[in-house]
């Protein structure tokens, strides 16, 4: 398959060169940036000289890029997707998108937490979480790769909602991520000063991945849902804990939550359950494609506190994207992304 990397300045997109470069059925055609046009990637991101030597092309003539390839990722900040899906819309070359343009059913939805208008309303697209949307993938000419945060979380709460152990309107998400989240660009609080030896919370009550949660939990559970979201920078450069408490429904045994993780995930390679009182650390999952998750019951208060860490960049964006590219192509699903976690 030709692919096609947009932004591949960016954390994202250098990210998916990483891993693009051991998948045995992914040609990487196209590479862009607008700022670094005619550079070289590996001028820009020395780790990948002598393996990526390409130059950097604008996307302006995208209709080209797009017809010289099978897939496009796009590792854009939001609201350029939705320019390119348009651009594209009538050629055959298909889309996944890591940022957010496509992550909602209800562009209003999108609208209201991105403050920017949807240009490309009547778009068919599919929620790119994998182990949740496989089926819708694999046909799919457009595919809204899961955010980060959102990743960790759905996965933790997804197999409670589905089996209807929880009520779905007493979730709260309280969830840390390491700054390459941020992106590459500099901002002031991930200046080393502010960002070593300190941590703190940010957007609270208005984070834009507050309804990307929502809506999956609603769409899993059958239940409208509305539920908190508090993120946290903390000074590492990868990874995302998010530590998801919900009360459990009247009688709900702690055997029945075991048996709801077993029975979505027993069978997923890349999520891996360490039980009921366990303590996932992303260390464990780092440069990896790994979900791991714990659950926790505290029998007190009757709530669940599930715990799940991903690597932001792996399972939260350039891994996720490519086991998307896998089941959209029909490859095994982890074919390029067998990796060892890096430990320590
Ligand atoms: N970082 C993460 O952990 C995750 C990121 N994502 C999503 O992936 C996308 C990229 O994020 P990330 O890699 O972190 O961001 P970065 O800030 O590191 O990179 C942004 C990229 O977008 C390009 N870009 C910026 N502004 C424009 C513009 N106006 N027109 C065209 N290109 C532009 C930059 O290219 P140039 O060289 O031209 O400046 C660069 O390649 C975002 O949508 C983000 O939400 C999703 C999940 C996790
Ligand atoms: C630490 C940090 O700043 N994280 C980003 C989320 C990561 C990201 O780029 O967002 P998507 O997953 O939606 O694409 C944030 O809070 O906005």
């Amino acid at each position: 398959m030709k692919v096609s990397v947009l932004g591949a300045t960016g954390y994202a997109g250098a990210e998916l060169l990483r891993i693009l470069y051991n998948h045995p059925d992914a040609e990487v055609v196209h590479i862009t940036s607008e700022s670094h046009t005619g550079e070289n990637i590996s001028d820009l991101y020395p780790h990948l000289r002598g393996l990526y030597d390409m130059k950097l092309e604008s996307m302006k003539d995208i209709e080209a890029i797009g017809s010289d390839s099978d897939f496009v990722f796009i590792g854009l900040p939001h609201g350029h997707a939705m320019e390119v899906g348009k651009a594209l819309a009538d050629k055959p070359v298909r889309i996944i998108d890591l940022g957010a343009d496509y992550r909602f059913a209800d562009t209003s939805v999108y609208e209201a937490w991105y403050h920017v208008p949807h240009t490309h309303t009547d778009a068919v697209r599919v929620y790119g979480l994998a182990e949740l949307y496989r089926e819708d993938i694999r046909e799919a000419k457009i595919i809204g790769n899961a955010g980060c945060f959102t990743t960790a979380s759905i996965l933790a709460l997804a197999p409670l909602a589905k089996q209807h152990l929880i009520d779905v309107n007493t979730i709260i998400v309280d969830a840390k991520s390491g700054v390459s989240g941020a992106g590459r660009s500099a901002k002031q609080p991930n200046h080393f000063p502010e960002l070593y030896d300190n941590f703190r919370a940010y957007n609270v009550a208005k984070h834009r991945h507050t309804p990307e949660i929502e809506q999956a939990i609603t769409d899993l559970s059958g239940e409208t849902t509305v539920l908190n979201f508090t993120p946290h920078l903390v000074p590492m450069s990868r990874g995302i804990l998010a530590t998801c408490y919900a009360s459990l429904k009247d009688g709900v045994q702690p055997e029945l939550v075991d048996a709801a993780f077993e029975k979505l995930y027993g069978k997923e390679y890349f999520i891996r359950l360490l039980g009921r009182g366990a303590y996932p650390s992303t260390k464990n999952v780092r440069g990896s494609n790994f979900c791991d998750i714990a659950w926790h019951i505290d029998e007190r208060t009757n709530r669940v506190i599930v715990l799940s860490v991903i690597d932001n960049l792996v399972k939260g964006a350039a891994g996720q994207a490519v086991q998307n590219f896998n089941i959209a192509c029909g490859f095994e699903e982890k074919t390029g992304l067998d990796y060892v976690p890096m430990y320590p």
